[in-house]
């Protein structure tokens, strides 16, 4: 694809072809799609769907890992025609992405229905053996994903969550009707739109220049720990839900702050995770846990921090009754977040 672009050059301005990068031509093409009711039709009859049945991705095994597969649109209507499910189904399909090709790509929930009819989610054991897969909830599936399916099917599952959550008009109560690729429902009886969203969640490392500090919630599998987190509040900056968190979880003051990375995390219910670095003054390290929040928390030298990511596999529990201490896995940002911080603390150890 070529774009007309304006270069300023010497004082005069001229018009030059200049070719898209492939990144910026999907970026386009999803973007009319989206905009654009007819071109999204057009796109599914060429394109992939992921499957998923009450929100858990259809997953298949391969090497001890799982891959989701992709169906096309002549495949979805044969399985819904199998299963004596309504075609219409596909209008609840939802735009999640597209290959470099622009071939784009749905998700579609065989299990959910837009009466919520509980009959629908009845076939899923005969899906899966027509599908030569397992629908999987993504939580349980997540880690075991290589990095694109992960976020493709977490988009995708947040999305689904929130077309099914999102039905009816919160002023008049009717019902609200999706665009075509799911971007956005709108009333028709008052014309309110209403667009996916998401929660936005801080997660900090604290550390006080030579360790930093991690903490339990009781919910987390045994022996992981992880960094501070917290759902921004109504009002606030990610500076001020930092500063909040830290002083209600651990009761110490954050005296800086620098940002790290940030991520969507599919749980809940569609998060976006903002990844921060903090250090608090020297000399007010001392924690208190607030035990309405977490089971504990402590602070971990370099050492121990740097041994703990290194090790791999399952954490069983120990001859003392104890867990070894372990991190999130490397999907998860608080991993990334970790890894940074002992990467730093090392190049700052080493001799000048
Ligand atoms: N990706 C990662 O590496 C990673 C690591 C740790 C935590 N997390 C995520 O961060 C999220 C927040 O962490 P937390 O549980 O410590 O938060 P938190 O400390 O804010 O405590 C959770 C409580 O906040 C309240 N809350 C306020 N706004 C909310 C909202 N929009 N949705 C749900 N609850 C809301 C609820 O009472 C809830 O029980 C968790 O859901 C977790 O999945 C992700
Ligand atoms: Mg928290």
């Amino acid at each position: 694809m070529f774009l007309y672009c304006g270069i300023a050059c010497r004082r005069k301005f001229f018009w030059c072809y200049r070719p898209l990068s492939t990144y910026v031509t999907k970026t386009r093409y999803l973007f009319e799609l989206k905009e654009d009711d007819d071109a999204c039709k057009k796109a599914q009859q060429t394109g992939a769907f992921y499957l998923f049945h009450g929100l858990a991705p259809l997953l298949q095994t391969s090497a001890h890992q799982y891959l989701a597969p992709r169906h096309s649109l002549l495949e979805l209507e044969r399985l819904l025609g199998k299963f004596g499910q309504d075609a219409q189904r596909i209008e609840d399909s939802v735009l999640i992405g597209c290959s470099e090709q622009q071939e784009a790509w749905f998700a579609v929930d065989l299990g959910l229905d837009s009466s919520f009819s509980i009959s629908a989610s009845s076939h899923k054991p005969e899906m899966e053996t027509e599908l030569k897969g397992s629908f999987i909830e993504l939580r349980k599936a997540l880690f075991q994903l290589n990095a694109r399916d992960a976020s493709m099917l977490s988009t995708a599952q947040a999305l689904l969550r929130w077309h099914d959550a999102h039905q009816f008009c919160s002023r008049s109560g009717q019902p609200t009707k999706k665009n075509v690729a799911g971007s956005k429902r709108v009333c028709p009886s008052n014309n309110i739109i209403y667009y996916p969203q998401m929660a936005p969640v801080v997660i900090t490392l604290v550390s006080d220049g030579t360790r930093c500090l991690l903490a339990r919630q009781s919910s987390f599998p045994k022996g992981m720990y992880s960094a501070l987190a917290g759902f921004c509040d109504i009002g606030e900056s990610v500076e001020e839900t930092i500063r909040r968190e830290v002083a209600e979880e651990v009761g110490l003051e954050v005296e800086s702050l620098q940002y790290c990375a940030s991520q969507h995390w599919p749980f809940p219910s569609g998060s976006l995770m903002i990844a921060c670095h903090a250090t608090v003054k020297p000399g007010q390290t001392e924690i208190q846990v607030n035990l309405r929040e977490l089971e504990t928390a402590a602070w971990f030298s370099h050492d121990e921090v740097a041994t703990a990511l290194k090790r791999k596999g399952s954490y069983t529990q120990q001859q003392n009754g104890t867990f070894p201490f372990w991190l999130p896995p490397k999907l998860a940002i608080s991993h990334q977040l970790i890894k940074e911080w002992v990467e730093k603390q090392t190049c700052s150890s080493l001799p000048a």
